[in-house]
């Protein structure tokens, strides 16, 4: 019996690679747009900026971030990080400058699209709402904290004075 006739426009080792192609599972994740806060206060040894620790039931658990999180479709990255500024901390928050950003491609596929921005003001008491833990760290001590993948570009130019 003749499984395959390598006939019409495909030949045999075209077919070979449609097949191979198909059987592979393509999984497209949309990029996530998060915009995150560097929240920054005069400290004994320096600028410090407050980092935050992700609970042990989330993904990348215990990791340390910068509070914030995704922007909502037809929101702007301002008013996305004030929102999340307040339902994470309790704090409204002057949104100042943005500083940096970065593209990641974290290795489950999926990729992030990440701005940082500046808040030096805010009005309310710090509050953790949603965190293991919560921390004022100076800028130096920075590379001590297990940060987020994404991160670790902005922590070593923190750390080293080559941001702020
Ligand atoms: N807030 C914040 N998110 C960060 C940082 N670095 C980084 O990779 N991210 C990623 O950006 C995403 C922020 O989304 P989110 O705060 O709204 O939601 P989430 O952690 O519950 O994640 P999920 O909704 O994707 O499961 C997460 O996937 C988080 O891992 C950071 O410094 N701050």
């Amino acid at each position: 019996m003749k499984l395959l006739r390598c006939g019409g426009r495909l030949n045999c080792s075209q077919v070979k690679e449609t097949i191979r192609k198909l059987d592979e599972p393509t999984v497209h994740k949309p990029l996530r747009l998060v915009v995150a806060a560097l929240i920054l206060r005069e400290g004994t040894d320096g600028i410090e900026v407050l980092v935050c620790q992700r609970k042990p039931d989330q993904p990348m658990s215990l990791k340390w971030e910068f509070p914030g999180g995704k922007i909502e479709p037809g929101e702007g990255a301002e008013d996305a990080l004030a929102r999340e500024l307040d339902e994470e901390l309790g704090i409204s928050a002057v949104i100042g400058r943005r500083v940096a950003q970065i593209r990641h491609k974290y290795r489950n596929g999926g990729a992030i699209d990440l701005q940082f921005f500046m808040v030096r003001e805010f009005n309310g008491a710090l509050e953790n709402r949603i965190f293991n833990d919560i921390r004022w760290a100076s800028l130096r001590s920075l590379p001590d904290y297990d940060f987020l993948a994404a991160d670790l570009g902005l922590i070593r130019d923190l750390s080293e004075g080559k941001l702020l």
